[in-house]
């Protein structure tokens, strides 16, 4: 085991300062600024076509806002920046399936490390996902749930330092869902790395979030953002029963329809 292997970088602090996004004449976002903080997890939940996908792009370097800048512990982004790594929601076109899962989760370090060096880290993203032993298998011999595994211990093998998912469960069952929030959260503890989640599904927003930004309709700004308070380790069924998961969902949805009033955002921490 190389020292190298098994560092732990320190999780890093996005800072979105102003961003909007002009297609011709569809203004895709319109004004957003909020801060991703260090070590946390954050979920972006905004009605369909209120640019979350854009933003993304905009934060991993894919794409170049029309004003404003995104900041990366501090320095502005021009391209991918170092220490992220992102998990797309379609792991059937994000993994290669003619690679056995070892080489697909190898793949993106394969210009940067050493041969003992990434087999070192293959192994230890597959552990932390719970496929040690899966390596040699084919995408296409596991089910979805396994896939996105493989995905996000694609993800983990590049050490980020933020890792970015766009609607990483939207393509699995629920209890595949739940599991694989749980196997996040679990990761995102022990691995201390700040985590950025879109999602379109408000439980799961509040369920796996510290903070939760949510966006207004297009041209979008951000409506609110909540800091949620429910203790740690969260649990499916009795996290899921306190009255402040109840209070924040119900809030964001009131939100996200547009019916919310002052009196709704007492019961929630609004950062
Ligand atoms: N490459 C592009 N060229 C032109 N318009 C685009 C492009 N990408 C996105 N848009 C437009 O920008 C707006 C926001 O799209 P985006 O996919 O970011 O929203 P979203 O919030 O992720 O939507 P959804 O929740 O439905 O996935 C839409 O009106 C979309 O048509």
């Amino acid at each position: 085991m190389t020292d190298h292997a098994t560092e732990t970088p320190a999780p890093a602090e996005l800072v979105l300062d102003e961003i909007s996004k002009t297609y011709g004449q569809n203004r895709a976002v319109g004004n957003i600024s909020a801060t991703i903080p260090a070590g946390k997890v954050s979920v972006i939940v905004g009605p369909s076509g209120a640019g979350k996908t854009t933003l993304l792009r905009i934060i991993t370097g894919l794409e170049e806002a029309t004003s404003g800048r995104v900041l990366f512990d501090g320095e502005v982004v021009n391209g991918v920046p170092e220490g992220l790594a992102m998990v797309f929601q379609d792991y059937s076109r994000s993994l290669f399936p003619w690679m056995r899962v070892e080489d697909n989760v190898a793949f993106p370090l394969r210009r940067r490390t050493s041969k003992a060096e990434r087999a070192q880290r293959v192994e230890e993203a597959l552990k932390a996902v719970g496929l040690d032993g899966k390596g040699r298998l084919y995408p296409w011999q596991m089910s979805g749930g396994m896939q996105q595994r493989v995905a996000i211990a694609r993800a983990l093998a590049c050490q980020p330092r933020l890792l970015v998912m766009d609607e990483p469960y939207a393509s699995v069952d629920a209890q595949t869902r739940a599991e694989l929030e749980d196997l996040l959260l679990s990761i995102q503890a022990q691995l201390d790395i700040t985590v950025l989640v879109v999602t379109h599904d408000i439980d799961e927003s509040v369920y796996l979030a510290d903070r939760i930004i949510v966006l207004s309709k297009p041209p979008s700004t951000v409506a609110e953002v909540i800091d949620v308070g429910l203790a740690r380790p969260r649990d499916q069924i009795t996290t899921k029963e306190e009255a402040e998961f109840v209070h924040a969902r119900a809030h964001v949805l009131r939100l996200l329809r547009g019916t919310a009033t002052p009196d709704d955002a007492s019961d929630v921490r609004v950062a």
